[in-house]
């Protein structure tokens, strides 16, 4: 599992285009019947992805890294699939996870197994791992159950739908917040008027991105932002401290995901554009 450090916005003020991707950007979620994870500081959220495509992929690793014996054991997860129809097996028992499905497992949940119904489609479940002192209840969710809400207008580019999946309001979960935000054709800007949110670090993973397209996102404090070229299928952490927002060549789609004080959707702290440096 790759390790990224916590970081202080002061220090990041001063990081060139290598370092900032060093610390924010996982630029490889997805690999064919791989797991890869990234372990980050920033609230010790691990944000992955499992692949199977010829074999199934199982959810583990070296367990000295979390301490424990199994990978869940004081942990909870969080899994969308991006790609063709899979199952996930949580101690024996099988969930479909069709595309754009939402699957949250709970903490104490021993074997988690990944598969692919057709090698041809391989399912793609994006992860997200946070620490968790108490368990809820594995629990499959749809974009069509969610919690959703349409936002912004085609004159500032930014319409889209936010479907919130895990959160206060939702599947229950111990501090994991997660959900889905799909822009409309012709629409480029999430997030902006941007936000941040102190009590709570944030990962976005952008997808539904045409290959000769990009994502330009903005990071760093609202007044001394940086930015961030995103691709396909890749994700950037956001620190608390941080705005998260962007802007793509083409529409998108991506998954936000958080972790920290509380579960509440709507408690974000506005930042004015006027502000933005
Ligand atoms: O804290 C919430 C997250 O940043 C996202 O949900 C914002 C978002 O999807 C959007 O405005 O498009
Ligand atoms: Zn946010």
């Amino acid at each position: 599992m790759e390790r990224r450090y916590a970081s202080h916005p002061n220090e990041v003020k001063k990081f060139d285009t290598e370092r900032l991707r060093e610390e924010f950007h996982i630029p490889t979620i997805f690999a064919p019947d791989e797991l890869k994870l990234v372990l980050t500081h920033e609230d010790r959220m691990i944000v992955g992805g499992a692949q199977p495509v010829t074999k199934e992929v199982i959810l583990t690793t070296d367990m000295k890294e979390l301490g424990v014996t199994y990978f869940l054991e004081r942990r909870e997860m969080g899994i969308i699939n991006i790609g063709g129809k899979g199952t996930v097996v949580v101690d024996g028992t099988e969930y479909e996870i069709d595309t754009k499905e939402c699957l949250y497992v709970g903490q104490g949940s021993k074997d988690v197994i990944f598969k692919s119904v057709d090698a041809a489609k391989p399912a793609k479940f994006y992860l997200n791992s946070a620490p968790a002192h108490q368990s809820f209840p594995t629990t499959k969710t749809t974009l069509a159950e969610s919690e959703s809400g349409e936002l912004g207008d085609i004159k500032n580019s930014n319409e889209r739908t936010i479907h919130r999946l895990i959160h206060a309001n939702g599947v229950q979960s111990a501090q994991l917040v997660m959900g889905m935000t799909q822009l409309k054709p012709g629409n480029m800007w999430n997030t902006m008027p941007a936000h941040t949110h102190p009590r709570r670090m944030e990962a976005y993973m952008y997808f539904d991105l045409p290959d000769d397209s990009v994502v330009i996102h903005l990071m760093g404090e609202p007044s001394e932002t940086r930015h961030i070229v995103m691709r396909n299928e890749q994700a950037v952490i956001s620190p608390s401290w941080s705005i998260h927002s962007g802007v793509g060549t083409s529409n998108y789609t991506f998954i936000w995901s958080m972790a920290g004080d509380n579960k509440r959707y709507d408690d974000m702290d506005p930042v004015s554009i006027k502000e933005l440096q």
